[in-house]
């Protein structure tokens, strides 16, 4: 299906964020748990600059019998620190009764969580109940890494109407242990971004990290990589939080955190650096018409390789021979300073393609 382009307003005219520099802060408590922690964590991060408060009121926890969310009642909590604090609110929908309860209690913005982006029904039954609203909605990834069911998330409330539209990356559900709780294949946020440059792109690190240690270096990279901002969860006092304890950090330690980014530019006006840049993507630009020269003639002897199989009827796959390929490109790698987890993702796809040519020729 061709690409929708979305008809977005620019995030200066949400009407949430008071000053737009970035990084957007949203923070808050994983959960709304009672009215004082919610209190007193909204006020310890209003004090700390913070002017966007996140709370779960409805959490879609992965098992039962565990702590779900206080529900409604928090949304009162909520009003509260609107009128006290003066602070914008936002919380997480999942579903068409969620809408409308937060929509009546004046919430200022909504966000759509991983498993609801995942679910196109939940997603068109919830864009059909914000239509006629201006409500900002982000849009969280889906939990399996697909661009097209988060991008498809966004045209459908795009399409309900809404254009106060962001997205939030939280990484992907992996089955592995690995560093991060959700890993983050920063590529499929990268694709968002390179078919909607005008998107809000928010990070979520807590998510991603999984431990609150992590936190940091995740949020750096987000700022490297363009993000416009991060919602990060902030309880006042972590160690007894009902939901997520090892990622939250308090309302302090979450200003320490913002104060040692580095936000740095996606141009400069330098004469100097841009000469010097020219020169350097002319020949990245050189190389990768090399690149290009060498995977065509490639594919060409994997053809003629084809052909030849065909002949004498003989298999595709080799495996005992691309073995000996990847140990080889390992080995070769490592003395020229590429990864092994990179050259295997490259040498993966150039395999398949020549699999892939080799089967058209076998189905000739
Ligand atoms: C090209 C061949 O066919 C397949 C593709 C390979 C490749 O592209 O390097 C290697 C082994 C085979 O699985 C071959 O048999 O050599």
């Amino acid at each position: 299906m061709a690409a929708i382009q979305l008809d977005l307003l620019k995030v200066s005219e949400w009407g949430i964020f008071s000053d737009t520099k970035k990084p957007l802060i949203i923070a808050g408590p994983c959960s709304a748990e009672s009215e004082q922690q919610l209190f007193e964590t909204a006020r310890a991060l209003k004090s700390n600059g913070v002017n966007v408060l996140r709370a779960g009121i409805w959490k879609p926890r992965t098992r039962p019998n565990c702590f779900e969310g206080v529900g409604a009642d928090g949304l009162g909590w909520m009003r509260r620190v609107q009128r006290e604090l003066g602070m914008k609110t936002s919380t997480e929908v999942a579903n068409v009764k969620h809408v409308y309860e937060a929509l009546k209690a004046g919430v200022d913005l909504l966000w759509i969580g991983a498993r609801t982006t995942a679910n196109p029904f939940a997603m068109q039954e919830i864009a059909d109940a914000l239509k006629g609203t201006d409500i900002p909605v982000l849009v969280k990834n889906p939990v399996n890494p697909d661009v097209e069911l988060w991008i498809g998330a966004l045209e459908r409330l795009n399409m309900a109407g809404l254009k106060k539209i962001g997205v939030i990356h939280r990484g992907f559900s992996t089955y592995t242990k690995a560093k991060y709780r959700n890993i983050p294949q920063w590529q499929i946020p990268i694709e968002i971004k390179r078919r909607h440059k005008d998107i809000l792109m928010i990070c979520d690190p807590s998510h991603i990290s999984g431990k609150r240690e992590y936190i940091q270096e995740v949020s750096q990279q987000a700022m490297d990589l363009g993000f416009d901002g991060l919602i990060v969860e902030s309880h006042i006092c972590p160690e007894i939080a009902l939901s997520d304890a090892a990622q939250q950090v308090t309302p302090s330690s979450l200003s320490e955190i913002l104060s040692h980014l580095v936000i740095r530019n996606v141009e400069t006006e330098d004469v100097e650096y841009k000469e010097n840049i020219d020169e350097l993507r002319a020949r990245i630009d050189e190389l990768d018409n090399e690149l290009l020269q060498i995977l065509s003639d490639r594919m060409k002897v994997s053809a003629e390789i084809g052909k030849y199989k065909k002949q004498n009827n003989i298999t595709i796959l080799q495996p005992g021979r691309w073995d000996k390929i990847l140990e080889k490109v390992f080995q070769k790698g490592k003395q020229n300073g590429l990864s092994e987890e990179f050259l295997e993702k490259v040498f993966k796809a150039i395999h398949q393609a020549s699999i892939d040519r080799q089967t058209e020729i076998m189905n000739e």
